[in-house]
Formats: structure tokens, C-alpha cells, sequence
């Protein structure tokens, strides 16, 4: 695990000593957007217009972030449209490794550097590549869910929409605190390198998944009745709580197979059609265990737990109003 420096891949742990231990989760660097006629989107430049066959999504299995994207190319049929590429599940001293169909390339360094000689920083996935430009679009999961979500709309006519106009407000508010105390805060309990840090991030994160809990004891979806980006969101964090970060991330207050609420909710959006094909429980564990060796050294994954999203979820009972169907 590394970054480039200077044009160079240098091999090197997360810095958190000018952080007082704390995890800080870099900034993604290209915020470029895919628009229907090629317009610019909320962020950076113009020129990537929605074509078959055009843009190529580079993700890892086990990483959240990514997770959403792939999550969000199956629900808007974007599968003949875009071509994916799954990393290695080891992520070791020269980061992502890959068998790149587009370039040959070994590892996604290269591709970064590739779009950008002068790139610096971490070299993270989802990767979504124009093979037009043989530029990067977005390295940002966030920006990418919402350009499959409508860019591509009048070639699909899939008019499935998970950021409503009427519901941005809502979504985004709950967005904010579930990034940080949830869909992070994992991130910055496991890869605190003070107590002080880690308790912070822990309680932040429990406190928030009594919050989640509480929601869903009263409605069927974070927004209502409506399933959301902000639904997808959390799911991808969730969906590899008990079998990761419970262990490995030192999360360990309860499981989320505590929280009834939360349970139902995590089979109910696994059994939507196309989600279960998107989730590879062993490739999740054998990259977590297998890369952090500063905080697995051993690299030994874990058998347990024994996890069935199949069972019943029983969540059409709710309603939005709270009460029971
Ligand atoms: N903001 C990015 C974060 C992506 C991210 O941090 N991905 C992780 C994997 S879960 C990664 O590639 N990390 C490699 C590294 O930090 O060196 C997004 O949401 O797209």
C-alpha cells in the first residue's frame, strides 16, 4: 500500500501522526462528470458525453466505495455500457494489482499516471476511465453513483431514480453523518493509531448505528418509503460489518446482527434482484485480512462468522408513517 510521489510509486502505511492517530481519508482528485450531451456536470470539465460501450469502471470487490458503483451500474442496467475490471483482492507494496485489458498495465498506479504524469497522492478505486480521452472521468464513488443514475437514462430508458430532486435535502443530510460516523467511521476506528482516536471513531459509530436502527424501526428506508442512494450507501459498509470491521476494525461493541432493524434492512436490499451477485464475501475478507499487515501481521483470514442474507427480511411490514402494514 503506497502513494505516488513525484511520478513514483513510494510503499507506505497511512500517515496518521500529524493527525493525533486519527485516519484522514484523502480527497479525490478527479471530479469530472459524464452527462447525458457532454455538458459539464456539477465539477470539472466538459467533454463526456454518455456512450455505449465508451467508459470502463475499474473496482475492487472488497472496497465499499466501489461496491456502490458496481451496485449502481446493475440497477440502472448499465452493464452493456460499461465494461468492468476487478482488481486482485491482495492490495500489497505496490498497491492495486489488476490484468488490465486497455493498457496491459499491472498496476493501477499506471493508470493514474497514465491520465495524469503529475498525479500525487493515493491511488484508490473506483477508477470510472474514458477510453476516448485515456483520461480518468472520477475517482469519487459519490459522483460516479449519480452520473449512472441519470446520465445514461435516454439510452437505457431505465428511469429508476435514487436521488429524487424533491428528496436532495433529505438525502444529503443523512448522507453527511453516515459518511462520517458509519461508511468512514469504520475506517477511522481500524486504522487509529491512538486509543484516543480509536475510542472517538468507535462511540461516533455506534451512537450512529443506534440512529440508523431507530430510523428503521419506524420506516422501511432511511428517506420513507423510497429507496435512495442514501439506502445504497450504507449498505455497502453494513453488508461487510459483521464479517470485517466487528473484527478487523475493532468494532466490537455489538454485531449488526443485534440490531433487528438494521438486520432486516441489510437482507432486504441483498435480495433485491442483482445485489447478491455484487457482493463476494471471500474476496471482501481475504483482501482486508490479507493487506492491512499492520494490523493483521499474520495475513490469517478469519472462517466465521456465519452470515445468510437469504433469510426472510420481513421489512414490507413497514410503512413510512411507522406503523406496521
Ligand atoms: N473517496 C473515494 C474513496 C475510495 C477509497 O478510499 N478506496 C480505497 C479502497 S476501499 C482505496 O482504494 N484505498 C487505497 C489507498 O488508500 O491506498 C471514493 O469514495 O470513491
Amino acid at each position: 500500500m503506497g502513494l505516488i510521489q513525484n511520478g513514483q510509486w513510494v510503499d507506505t502505511w497511512y500517515e496518521t501522526k500529524q493527525n493525533k492517530g486519527n485516519f484522514q481519508r484523502q480527497a479525490s482528485k478527479f471530479r469530472n462528470w459524464i452527462t447525458q450531451d457532454g455538458n459539464p456536470g456539477p465539477t470539472g470539465k466538459s467533454g463526456f458525453k454518455a456512450e455505449k460501450g465508451r467508459y470502463h469502471l475499474y473496482v475492487s470487490l472488497a472496497c465499499p466505495w466501489a461496491h456502490r458503483t458496481l451496485i449502481f451500474r446493475t440497477l440502472k442496467q448499465l452493464e452493456s455500457y460499461i465494461d468492468v475490471t476487478v482488481v486482485d483482492a491482495l492490495m500489497a507494496e505496490n498497491g492495486w494489482e489488476l490484468n488490465d485489458p486497455l493498457y496491459d498495465f499491472k498496476y493501477l498506479y499506471q493508470l493514474y499516471l497514465k491520465s495524469d504524469a503529475d498525479y500525487e497522492g493515493r491511488v484508490t478505486v473506483p477508477v470510472l476511465w474514458d477510453k476516448k480521452t485515456q483520461t480518468i472521468v472520477s475517482n469519487e464513488s459519490a459522483d460516479i453513483i449519480r452520473m449512472f443514475n441519470t446520465a445514461f437514462n435516454q439510452l437505457t430508458h431505465n428511469k429508476g431514480d435514487y436521488y429524487p430532486t424533491a428528496l436532495h435535502g433529505d438525502i444529503n443530510q443523512v448522507n453527511e453523518r453516515i459518511y462520517e460516523d458509519i461508511n468512514n467511521g469504520v475506517y477511522r476506528s481500524g486504522f487509529a493509531t491512538t486509543q484516543e482516536a480509536y475510542e472517538n471513531a468507535y462511540h461516533q459509530l455506534f451512537d450512529a448505528l443506534d440512529w440508523v436502527e431507530n430510523i428503521l424501526s419506524k420506516q422501511r428506508y432511511l428517506i420513507g418509503d423510497t429507496i435512495t442512494e442514501a439506502d445504497w450507501r450504507l449498505f455497502t459498509t453494513l453488508i461487510r460489518f459483521d464479517a470485517v470491521y466487528h473484527g478487523h476494525f475493532k468494532c466490537n461493541k455489538q454485531t449488526l446482527a443485534d440490531y433487528p432493524e438494521i438486520s432486516g434492512y441489510i437482507r432486504e436490499l441483498y435480495q433485491i434482484k442483482g445485489i447478491e451477485a455484487t457482493v463476494d464475501m471471500t474476496h471482501i475478507k481475504n483482501h482486508y485480512y490479507m493487506s492491512h499487515t499492520s494490523i493483521n501481521p499474520t495475513g490469517v483470514v478469519p472462517i466465521g462468522p456465519e452470515l445468510n442474507f437469504l433469510l426472510p427480511h420481513e421489512r414490507n411490514t413497514k410503512t413510512a408513517l411507522g406503523g406496521e402494514k
